[in-house]
This record gives C-alpha cells, structure tokens and sequence, in this order.
C-alpha cells in the first residue's frame, strides 16, 4: 500500500531546516578573496573617515571671516600663498586675507575654515578676488562626518559586496574573518539518466539537474564536490549517499524521493539512521521535497522534476547554505507585482510559478508543470499563490520572490 504522506506549510518546512543549521566556523581571506563571502565578524571603524577635515574642491582654502562683507560691488581679494593637491600637506599658516590653492582631497591647510571653488574667484597670477561671503566651514568636507571611530559599520554575518571590500579597505583590513563555506555535495539519482555529452536512447534523458544545481550553487559562491548519477539500486545508492553524506556538509541528492517502486531515498535515509525533518510539503512543484540530517549534516532529497528540484533548492538549500555560514539575510527577496496575465488553475498548495518580472508586471515563463525545463531558463522569478485558491486574473496583485540576487532579505514574509 501507498505511503500516506502528511504535507507540511512551506513557511514551517524552512523553520525546521533552519533550526538544523550546523555552524561551520571561520577563516581568515586576503580582501581581495574575500568578495561574495559572509563577514563573521563585527567591522568597527578604526579611524574616521575622512580622516581629516578635507576640500570637496578644487579651488582655494580660505579663512571664513576675511569673506565677510564680500558682494559684487566689494570683491574681496586674498593672496594665493601656496599651492597643494590630494595628499599633500601645506606646511604654511593662513593669516588675514591669505589664500592657498588646494585641489579636491586635500587636507585643510591651518587657520583654513572654507573653499571657494575656481568658478567663485577672480584669479591673477598670485592672487584672487570673491564676490561673496563664506561661512565657516563652508564647502569642507568635515572629518567624521562619514563614519566616526568605534562605529559599527558592517554587522556580524553581511554579506562581502563591493562596497564592504570598500570600506574594510578604508580601515585597513588586509585580512578578513568570514565564515567557511559548506562543502555541498550533489549526486543525480536515475537509471535513466544520460551525461550531458551522451547520445538520447529510448526511455532515457539527459541529467539536467545535477548541472542545474552547480549553477545555482555557483549563483551563490560556492563550489561543490560532484557525486555524479546512481542508477535506481538501493544498495549502490546508498553506499554513494553514505560516502557522500560523510564526505560534505551537505549532501544534495536528485530524484527519487517520491513513493514510486524505484525511488530508494526514503530507504535510504532510514537505513542511514537519519532524522527525516519532513517529505511532504504543501507547496507545487517540490511537494516530495525531503530534508533529513545525520550526523550534524544535511541531506537535502529534492524532487527529481525539474521545476521542482530548481524551486527546493531555492526554498530550502539556499536559507540552509546561507544559515551554516551565520548570514543575517537568508531569504529570497520579496516584492508584490501585476499578474500580466490570467492564471486560472486552483492552487490546492501553495504555489510558485517560474516567471518573468520587469519591476512592475510578472508572467508566467511558459511550460509551468512539475517537468518543466524551459521556464527555469526563461524565469528570474517566482510568482507565490497561497494554497487554497484558484482564478487569478491579469492586474491582480500578486507575491513575487526575486531570483539570482546577491543578497537576500531577513525575513520569510510569506
Ligand atoms: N503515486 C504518486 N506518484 C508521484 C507523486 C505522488 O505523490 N504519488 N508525486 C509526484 C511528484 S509531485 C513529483 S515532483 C515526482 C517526484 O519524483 P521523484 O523525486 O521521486 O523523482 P524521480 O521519480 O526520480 O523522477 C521524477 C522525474 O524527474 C526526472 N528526473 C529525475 N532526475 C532528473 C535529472 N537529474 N535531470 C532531469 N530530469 C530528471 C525523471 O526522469 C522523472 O521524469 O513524483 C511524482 N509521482
Ligand atoms: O513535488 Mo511535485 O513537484 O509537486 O510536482
Ligand atoms: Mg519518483
């Protein structure tokens, strides 16, 4: 007799595998690694930046109260007495009615406390003329008004973009703690799966998902270790799942977790003496998806259905990945959009339809079964529709989760 599975909500299935998270630890990178990686510790601005007063623009340092009374009709000239650009310092005091010609990024010369730009002055040989009045310190870019020493800039757990690099540059990090990455590893389960460069024969298909995954996983930074295809035999798979499970931190199997007369992961998981979290979800595609840990890892069962092994991954893999490695952003992002066109079938679960999101509208991508390859390639979303409804229409407002971004959101909103 069949089974009988009990599904779980989505939103319940990604707590549960979150709490299984296992932290991996620390390293040390160069900064230039360390790009796309986790922060695993606070950043606490070392200095201020600037760190000096500085001039926003080429032009001339001045006292501030020497401009006063300054108009068309009383041009108010000073004496050009030195001459600095960025990185250098004028050894030189201003005194009355002295100005010094200092370039964008150069530190504000003593008893200086304005600029005014070339555009403002008169110029003749050693000297220049304004026409108006300078507060003090107008047109100076103020020391800390930045960041201020001892602030907390970056939090514990950010994800490394290129303005991060920027600012641990700024302070002098030549090395960075980030969080290790996962060792994932990805095995294709299927006595009819073919290798991508194989000739098709009747009854078989080319393996899509293992590569699939790769990307998915590279979208996210990480490499992983290939466990290749097993064919449909419980003990051949298990003891590949086994030397895999004990090989990585996460181990991503495809296919065969459904109730069919060859669909061995249940088995296996059982004969691993692994802790089943859940394998059923009410959600579509991935309903089968399986999540199960042994030995304080990972073993993700995702469906071997195209459509469904690329949303589990998305759903379930990714938070994982991202929780291991103590990230604070772990969920897709969220947006509402316009249908841009009627969706008509009921959603008896939750559904999440592959498509394609212009920043205001989103569409279906095409062919949206369980089975479908083409609408993964032509999506860059999904569009959510709450199980238990049916009969949306195009101009509905619908939810939206953003594929392929670089750092995701905090929260699980839906
Ligand atoms: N009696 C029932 N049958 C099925 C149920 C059910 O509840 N009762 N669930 C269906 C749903 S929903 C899904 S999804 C699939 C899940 O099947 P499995 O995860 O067990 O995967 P397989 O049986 O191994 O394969 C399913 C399908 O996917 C193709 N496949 C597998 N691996 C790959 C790969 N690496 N690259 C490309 N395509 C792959 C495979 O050839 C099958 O067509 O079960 C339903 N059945
Ligand atoms: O798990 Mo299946 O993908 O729901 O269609
Ligand atoms: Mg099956």
């Amino acid at each position: 007799m069949v089974e009988k599975r009990t599904p779980i909500a989505v939103s319940a299935a990604i707590k549960q595998v979150l709490e299984h998270a296992f932290p991996l630890g620390s390293e040390n990178l160069d900064l230039e690694d360390s790009y796309g990686r986790i922060l695993a510790e606070p950043i606490v601005a070392s200095t201020d930046v600037p760190p000096f007063n500085r001039s926003p623009y080429d032009g001339y340092a001045i006292r501030s109260a020497d401009s006063a009374g300054a108009s068309g009709e009383n041009r108010i000239g000073f004496d050009v007495i030195d001459h600095i650009g960025a990185g250098e310092v004028s050894a030189k005091m201003l005194n009355a009615h002295e100005a010094i010609r200092i370039m964008t990024g150069a530190q504000l010369p003593d008893g200086a406390d304005a600029v005014v730009m070339f555009e403002q002055t008169v110029e003749t040989p050693d000297a220049i003329t304004i026409r108006k009045p300078f507060e003090p310190l107008e047109n100076v870019s103020l020391q800390g008004e930045d960041v201020q020493k001892g602030e907390v800039v970056i939090d514990s757990g950010s994800f490394i973009n290129p303005g991060t690099i920027a600012l641990l540059a700024t302070f002098g990090y030549s090395q960075v703690l980030v969080a290790k990455q996962p060792v994932v590893g990805i095995l294709s389960t299927g006595t009819e799966l073919l290798d991508v460069g194989d000739e098709l024969v009747p009854g078989k298909i080319r393996n899509s998902n293992g590569p699939m995954i790769v990307a998915q996983l590279k979208r996210m930074g990480f490499r992983c270790k290939m466990y290749g295809m097993s064919i449909d035999r419980l003990d051949e798979s298990f003891n590949v799942v086994k030397k895999a499970a004990e090989e990585t931190d996460c181990l991503i199997t495809t296919g065969g977790v459904s109730v069919g007369d060859f669909d061995f992961l249940p088995a296996i998981y059982k004969r691993l003496g692994a802790e089943v979290l859940f394998n059923k979800v009410a959600m579509r595609p991935g309903s089968v998806t399986t999540v199960a840990v042994a030995n304080d890892k990972y073993l993700f069962g995702l469906s071997g259905n195209p459509s469904a092994c690329f949303t589990g991954f998305e759903l379930f893999v990714r938070p994982a990945l991202l929780k291991m490695m103590g990230a604070g952003k772990l969920f897709l992002p969220h947006t509402k959009a316009v249908l841009g066109e009627d969706f008509t079938k009921a959603n008896p679960f939750t559904r999440f339809i592959r498509a394609s999101y212009d920043g205001e509208t989103v569409s279906p991508a095409g062919f949206n079964k369980s089975n479908a390859v083409s609408s993964i390639a032509r999506g860059n979303a999904l569009i959510v529709l709450p199980g238990g409804t049916r009969g949306f229409h195009l101009g509905d407002v619908v939810d939206v989760l953003l594929l392929g971004a670089e750092e995701g959101t905090d929260k699980w909103q839906l």
